[in-house]
């Protein structure tokens, strides 16, 4: 390609990128609109409800049913998700707390869900999202719930049994793990490995057949490992790309889960109910009278009314011992006729029925 050619491509680009800034501008001015009609519509001592979960997965959708490429869906999708996440944070910034320290992947999919545009507050556990939550510090909270190689995140569920919590939305994330180390480390001389438990399971086949004889320590998060070796001698960590980013790690191996799939999904929390989108995900908390059939009798109705169960988890219901809740999730919204009987049903032969939240099904 001749310079000449390169000149008139870079014009065209710059030219565009002009009407680009203008457009998003136009569509920045638009979301303030937004915000002043909001608040000009308020009901006396009435909050303004500024982040609409439910209208920006309209607005993504929208985005990946249009594309004609050459950008793939998502890609295109990721960019739309961060010029929302801007206007939005014009209209009000969103504070959201996830399960830090910074670097893990909860960060990662806070990110994915909230874009970049928002004010992040990693905490030191599980529980303790949930309390900045129901204190009002945050507006949402991001934690893990499951992993496609391990199962159950059940720190996350328990807490969803202490306190009230709104579940707003979803997102799911590739998770990729890589054995760092410091600057320091000898690689022929590693005698120890840091993770979260979670992460240490998923590489369980990886670690057996390389390191065999290696303790394997559990941390707090996969972050934490990352942030400890840092500085040690000796020591390795099992952390994904962020972690290994913020803490200028090297990569003895790359991509060393067992599973290639290896996917984990997480919630978004807070207090506000979502509106139907029409392509929703709802879940609940059952506890069942410990009788034989109970668990038949709770999915009768579903199946009954063909409705999809995407999750069915046990966990000991803490008030009695060898009794159990059920979380459950399934395909539909709360206010659907048909899931309204549905959980009508349900309530007549369980001991106590919660609803956790209707939210839009992840688009990314
Ligand atoms: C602009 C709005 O507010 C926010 C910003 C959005 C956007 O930038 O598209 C979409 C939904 C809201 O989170 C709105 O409610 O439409």
């Amino acid at each position: 390609m001749s310079e000449q050619e390169l000149k008139a491509l870079r014009v065209r680009i710059d030219n565009l990128d002009e009407k680009i800034l203008q457009l998003i501008s136009d569509r920045a001015r638009c979301a303030e609109e937004v915000a002043r009609v909001k608040m000009a519509s308020l009901a006396e001592g009435e909050q303004p409800v500024f982040y609409r979960p439910e209208r920006e997965a309209q607005v993504l959708k929208r985005v990946m049913e249009r594309n004609k490429g050459p950008l793939g869906n998502e890609e295109m999708a990721r960019l739309f998700r961060e010029i929302m996440s801007s206007c939005l944070a014009l209209e009000n910034p969103l504070k959201v707390a996830y399960l830090g320290p910074e670097g893990t992947f909860t960060q990662a999919a806070a990110m994915k869900h909230f874009g970049h545009a928002v004010i992040s507050k990693p905490m030191a556990a599980i529980d303790e999202v949930f309390r900045e939550v129901a204190a009002g510090a945050v507006n949402f909270g991001v934690v893990p719930v499951e992993n496609s190689t391990e199962g159950a995140v059940n720190h996350t569920l328990d807490s969803f049994l202490e306190h009230d919590m709104v579940i707003c939305g979803e997102v799911e994330l590739r998770i990729h793990h890589h054995l760092l180390v410091g600057e320091n480390t000898k690689t022929d001389s590693i005698s120890r490995i840091y993770s979260h438990a979670q992460s240490l399971a998923q590489c369980r086949k990886w670690l057996d057949a390389h390191y065999p004889n290696v303790e394997r320590v559990a941390v707090s998060s996969n972050a934490e490992a990352a942030k400890r070796v840092k500085g040690e001698w000796n020591s390795a960590a099992i952390a994904g790309d962020m972690a290994a980013g913020l803490y200028g790690l090297t990569r003895l191996a790359e991509k060393i889960e067992d599973r290639p799939d290896n996917s984990t999904r997480f919630l978004m929390i807070g207090n506000q109910e979502v509106p139907p989108t029409g392509d929703d995900k709802t879940s609940i908390i059952v506890s069942m009278s410990n009788k034989p059939g109970a668990l038949h009798e709770l999915l009768v109705p579903f199946h009954d009314n063909g409705i999809d169960l995407t999750r069915i988890e046990t966990r000991p219901s803490r008030s009695g011992k060898w009794t159990y809740v059920f979380f459950i999730d399934f395909v539909g919204h709360h206010r659907d006729p048909l899931i309204k009987g549905v959980l009508e049903k349900i309530s007549q032969e369980a001991v106590a029925l919660k609803v956790l939240g209707s939210y839009p099904k992840a688009v990314l």
